[in-house]
């Protein structure tokens, strides 16, 4: 695979006891964005870092066109990383310039993109005020800015959007789809997971250290068959192959094993009593993400 896409193939990682990814494949392809998602520990920093080589791997690959990844190609991914590295006392403007320079930039490309992504971000007015007299979401911002500078060929942010205010959020979610348009692959990890739903072409699900789902988000919520009922009597969905999902009032979310023909499950829900509401319910990744982690049996 030559094009720009990065894979993991098979890495693996251990610290002293502790198997923090195991056996972890997946690829982030040119232009689409990547939700790697997983509960506090599953993994999504380790393998982060280790793309950005930061980290080795004790087996497996990570590949970058193909290749592994080398320090110049390191040097044209834009990475945000969880411990946010930004010097306090630095003007936004001098901090960013200086990460620019390092990424290879002249004085003068840097000072313009300096400009540009601060007012893309909206802290243009915060240029010449030290970095740690920003409000959190605002140095956030700029821990964004720095990712995105030097024009890079891949997105590795790890988690861009926590402690995000909704307009931020807006422009960040603004900032990776154009990225993505320009055929940049973008792999951010999240636990908010509404929003992964709705920006990401695709997921990947992580468990102790271990992919366990990973599709579009319309397949993923499209692979269990679920109904809503709604009926005015006492109703008990007592049919085989049917479990009782959740309740809320009369309303019911049922699964339907594959072989249950919905319509014996309308048949039965009438007996019991008028039916106000019966169609296919899409599990949210919320939904589906709680079942997949606390879900034993579950195999990538
Ligand atoms: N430097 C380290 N030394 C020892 N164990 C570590 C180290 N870094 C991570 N771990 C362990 O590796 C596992 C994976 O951690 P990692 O930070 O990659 O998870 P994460 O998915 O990013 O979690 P979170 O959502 O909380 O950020 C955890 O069990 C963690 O305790």
């Amino acid at each position: 695979m030559a094009d720009n896409t990065l894979e993991f193939d098979g890495t693996t990682k251990r610290y002293g006891d502790v198997v923090a990814l195991d056996d972890l494949s997946f690829d982030v392809r040119p232009g689409e964005i990547f939700g790697f998602v997983g509960s506090n520990g599953a993994g999504k920093t380790t393998a982060m870092r280790i793309a950005l080589g930061v980290l080795a791997a004790d087996g497996g690959a990570v590949r970058w066109r193909g290749a592994p990844i080398t320090l110049e190609a390191a040097r044209r991914i834009g990475y945000m990383p969880e411990e946010r590295g930004l010097y306090p006392k630095m003007t936004v403007a001098d901090q960013l310039e200086y990460l620019a320079r390092l990424h290879g930039l002249s004085r003068a490309d840097a000072r313009a993109a300096v400009t540009e992504w601060t007012d893309r971000l909206g802290i243009g007015d915060r240029r010449t005020s030290e970095v740690g007299a920003l409000s959190l979401g605002n140095q956030q911002r700029v821990q964004l800015a720095a990712a995105l500078l030097h024009g890079p060929d891949l997105l590795v942010l790890d988690e861009p959007f926590s402690g995000l205010d909704p307009v931020a959020v807006d422009v960040m979610s603004g900032v990776l789809a154009e990225r993505a348009a320009a055929g940049v692959p973008v792999l951010f990890s999240s636990h908010q997971l509404d929003l992964v739903q709705r920006l990401c072409d695709r997921v990947g699900i992580i468990r102790s250290g271990r992919l366990v789902a990973c599709d579009t988000v319309d397949a993923l919520r499209s692979t269990k068959r679920q109904v809503i009922v709604d009926v005015r009597g006492a109703w008990n969905p007592a049919v085989p192959g049917v479990d009782l999902v959740s309740t809320d009032g009369t309303r019911q979310v049922l699964a339907l094993a594959d072989d249950v023909d919905d319509q014996d499950v309308l048949r039965a829900a009438l007996a019991a009593g008028p039916v106000t509401e019966f169609r296919p319910y899409r599990p949210t990744l919320t939904e589906l993400f709680r079942e997949v982690v606390t879900d034993e049996g579950a195999q990538p």
